[in-house]
């Protein structure tokens, strides 16, 4: 068996305001494998963003740890990249300025001005934005802007990538288009990848294994979904390939029944 890369071990996180605390999730064990794509997925408020941000350090768990290749995560650090649904890109720089900020930060010591250059132009050129490069964030459509906050992440070589539902607020095609390329790149670079969505399909198509949560309070691992279908993966076959049906359905009789269950409640 593979070496785990990403652990996380019995992690637990309350919210606590006055006498009130909210148990968000409980008892939260999983182990990814370095250059795996997992994708978690969960009713809304199920706490999701919540163990991705335990994860990226920007939250701390109240119970339980994460340990990155053995070192424990107990702050943000440029190991983890993290893209969020809404492009956090700073509005009065261009593009290639938005990418070249995150390089200066972390290659200043190890990378000369000509490589930091290079190294810019490689990412953006990865999500194909080269022709829009000079461009500021509100002269590009919000696709675009996420492809330079994904840009922005693989360029701080991140040994986890955490997409926190990255597509979610993009148009059908936008989508599609920018998944596709999340595919190659991963293909290309091997990131270790986990990623919040809520879109049944979008976790089929990209990962290897979706991890499948209960609703909360105290939101558990529901089911492991391991995804084995062959990789390159291509949408219009896997359409009619019995494997990924049944995966689709796996996880939409999981959300379903979790669904029932809230309702009956
Ligand atoms: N900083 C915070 N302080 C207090 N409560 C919080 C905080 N962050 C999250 N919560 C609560 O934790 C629960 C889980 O929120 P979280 O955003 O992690 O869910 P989610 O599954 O990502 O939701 P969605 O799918 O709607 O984005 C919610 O009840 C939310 O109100």
């Amino acid at each position: 068996m593979a070496k785990s890369f990403l652990k996380i071990e019995q992690v637990e996180k309350s919210f606590t305001r006055g006498a009130m605390t909210n148990e968000v999730l409980k008892d939260i064990s999983l182990e990814v494998r370095e250059g795996e794509f997992v994708s978690i997925i969960g009713h809304s408020g199920c706490g999701k963003s919540t163990l991705l941000n335990i994860v990226a350090g920007l939250t701390q768990a109240t119970k339980g740890v994460v340990f990155l290749e053995g070192k424990v995560v107990d702050e943000p650090g440029p190991d983890r990249a993290v893209v969020f649904q809404n492009h956090s890109l700073l509005p009065w720089l261009t593009a290639y300025e938005n990418v070249a900020l995150a390089v200066d930060k972390v290659f200043a010591k190890t990378k000369s001005r000509a490589e930091r250059h290079e190294w810019t132009m490689r990412q953006i050129e990865l999500v194909n934005m080269a022709h829009a490069k000079d461009r500021r964030p509100s002269e590009i459509s919000g696709g675009m802007k996420q492809r330079i906050g994904i840009a922005r992440a693989l360029a701080m070589q991140p040994k986890v990538l955490l997409l926190d539902e990255p597509f979610g607020a993009l148009d059908a095609l936008t989508r599609t288009h920018l998944q596709d390329q999340v595919m190659q790149i991963q293909a290309e670079l091997n990131n270790t990848v986990m990623m919040i969505t809520h879109d049944v399909d979008e976790a089929v198509l990209l990962s290897d294994r979706i991890v499948m949560m209960t609703n909360g309070p105290s939101a558990r691992i529901g089911e492991v979904l391991e995804v084995a279908l062959a990789r390159p993966r291509k949408r219009l076959e896997l359409v009619s390939d019995r494997g990924y049906i049944a995966a689709r359905a796996a996880v939409l009789k999981f959300l379903y029944e979790r669904h029932r269950f809230v309702e009956a409640a």
